[in-house]
């Protein structure tokens, strides 16, 4: 064998794939990338998806102990698949006549992977491609503009992977919000441990983000000592809309009818108008319906989560800043409420040029957005709207989920950058491959025995699918599993909590009123004065609100006594 080659072509030969007869196993394994010269194309790239190794010269004794004395007439065979060779136009090739038996297979350079595969973004480090020293680097825009998604079972390295991408989005001055149900990210604050060999290999430096990062937490701070300030909703001037649209079927028509009026008194009334002041003003209706009205508003307010203070969506994306809006403690449909609200007034902000391009971090996605027959969310249309449209705004948007056959398609298909991890539930895997053009089984047996870590990526920019060695975390990791066993073992009883035992609101709603019911309010600018059209009676509007007077009743502000039980009372 030739110095230097590490295989030879042999047997029937295609365009598109052939076998060759491996004389360094410790060069060729499957998943390599190798390299041809073929008579018309010249350097062709291509890589190994198969080895096999046998022998039949072994001696009975030899087969009995299980130890073989002379491995080298081993014969090691590699099925190769081609990718190609680009062009002087710079166009991927491949070629027309098939590879000649005999030539020689060498391990491809980093410059022929590079090019044929695409690896061409210049911006962010997430990784060296598997099983060589080249670096994967991703391109910002390409990211932010087109969206992208992690998707693995749980375990895998999914928020690993996400934390190293903000990283990188964080050192290049892009505006987050990351909206964080298992209170993951706040780490980022925290330089990882020293591992130099580690990140030798990557090539990076152990970094805190603390002076970009922001916790919100919508509970309190007693729920959640870890944050750094409050996140609360306008509970200001609250239209008819604001109130019935993220849970319409809560409000039947006569409810709708009773908060129409009682809102166009307010109007008429006062300048500002809290919550507590329609309820006073539905009180006063006649029918027996205002009863049930009452009671949804009233647990409206009791969540607290409404202010007159709220938080503006201007003070969550600035540039080279991360907010983390931190759902711990906060009951399910509180969070998708949420997440409707932040991100309607994320995408109007943004479309209105109020807030700098960035990106929009969903974990747990098949919860904000799950697909259609697994549950209904209220946060599931805005999530659309952005992973449709988000990308004229500059709003990108990174999907993660440990669920892709419970995400919504039109979301999950709207992503140009798949990072996948291990993935061994079958719907999960028929999900993503439904997903990814051209998927063949081989990539879909490689996802289900990927070690974590190591990551799928799957890119318009890319010619294939590439598995990339995710690099190290500059920042300490966050999402680390509880020790079960540690923490039963360790000495002394659990401390007592804080605060008292949480309830979930809409639990603690259910003597009240048969379903939950959230509020629902822009999180920016107090909603302008408006005229709405009524729900049940057809009459004409005036086109200007009526004049203004002061408030027949001043507005009272010691709402949140339910939220205050359940979640402390965020001092
Ligand atoms: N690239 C990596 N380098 C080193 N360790 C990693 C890497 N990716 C993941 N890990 C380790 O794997 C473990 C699981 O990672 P991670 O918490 O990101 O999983 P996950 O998929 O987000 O899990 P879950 O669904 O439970 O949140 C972590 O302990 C992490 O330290």
């Amino acid at each position: 064998m030739v110095r230097g080659s590490v295989g030879v072509i042999f047997g029937e030969t295609g365009t598109l794939d052939f076998k060759l007869l491996v004389s360094d196993s410790t060069a060729v394994h499957r998943g390599a990338y190798i390299k041809a010269w073929h008579e018309t194309d010249g350097w062709v790239l291509a890589q190994v998806l198969s080895i096999t190794r046998s022998s039949d010269s072994f001696t009975l004794e030899e087969a009995k102990s299980g130890q073989r004395k002379d491995k080298s007439d081993d014969r090691i065979v590699a099925e190769a698949t081609v990718i190609g060779t680009r062009d002087s136009e710079g166009m991927l090739r491949s070629p027309v006549i098939p590879f000649s038996p005999g030539d020689l297979i060498y391990v491809a350079d980093e410059g022929l992977i590079r090019s044929v595969l695409g690896l061409s973004g210049e911006d962010m480090n997430i990784g060296l491609l598997e099983g060589t020293s080249i670096r994967v680097q991703l391109s910002v825009n390409s990211l932010v503009q087109k969206h992208c998604s992690i998707l693995a079972k749980t375990g895998s390295g999914k928020s690993y992977t996400a934390a190293v991408l903000l990283e990188e989005l964080l050192d290049r001055d892009i505006p987050l919000l990351i909206l964080d149900p298992h209170s993951e990210y706040a780490s980022l604050k925290v330089e990882a441990p020293e591992d130099a060999e580690a990140f030798k290999k990557f090539g990076v430096t152990s970094k805190s983000y603390a002076d970009r990062v922001t916790v919100y937490t919508p509970a309190s701070k007693a729920i959640n000592p870890g944050a750094d300030e409050l996140f609360r909703l306008n509970g200001i001037n609250l239209t008819v809309k604001d109130l019935t649209s993220i849970f319409p079927e809560n409000f039947n028509t006569t409810h709708t009818g009773i908060l129409y009026e009682a809102i166009q008194k307010l109007r008429a009334e006062m300048e500002t108008y809290t919550l507590e002041d329609i309820i006073f003003a539905v009180s006063n209706d006649k029918s027996k319906a205002r009863w049930n009205v009452i009671s949804m508003l009233e647990s409206i307010n009791e969540t607290g989560i409404l202010s007159p203070n709220p938080t503006p969506i201007e003070a969550l994306v600035r540039k080279g800043r991360a907010a983390i809006l931190d759902f711990k403690g906060v009951p399910p449909d509180m969070q998708s409420m949420i997440v409707s609200q932040i991100c309607s007034a994320l995408f109007e902000a943004r479309k209105l040029d109020r807030v700098p391009p960035g990106m929009l971090v969903v974990e747990e996605a098949h919860n904000y957005a799950p697909e259609k027959g697994f549950s209904k969310t209220a946060s599931t249309d805005i999530l659309r709207t952005i992973a449709s449209e988000g990308r004229k705004f500059g709003l990108g948007m990174m999907v993660i989920s440990q669920r892709p056959a419970r995400v919504d398609k039109n979301v999950l298909s709207q992503c140009g950058t798949q990072i996948i991890m291990k993935v061994t539930n079958p719907n999960d895997l028929k999900a993503i491959s439904k997903g990814l053009e051209g998927v063949s089984s081989y990539v879909e047996d490689e996802l289900m025995r990927l070690p974590p870590g190591v990551a799928m990526l799957v890119s318009n920019d890319i010619e294939r699918p590439i598995l990339v060695d995710i690099r190290i975390r500059k920042s300490k990791h966050g999402g680390e599993s509880v020790n079960v066993l540690k923490a039963a073992k360790a000495k002394g009883p659990a401390p007592a909590p804080e605060v008292a035992t949480k309830v979930p609101v809409a639990k603690a709603r259910e003597t009240h009123v048969p379903t939950t019911h959230v509020p629902t309010t822009p999180v920016t600018a107090k909603p302008p004065v408006q005229v709405e059209a009524p729900p049940v009676q057809e009459q004409e509007q005036p086109t200007s609100p009526p004049p203004k007077r002061q408030p027949s009743r001043p507005p009272r502000n010691e709402g949140g006594k339910l939220f205050t039980r359940i979640f402390g009372s965020g001092k």
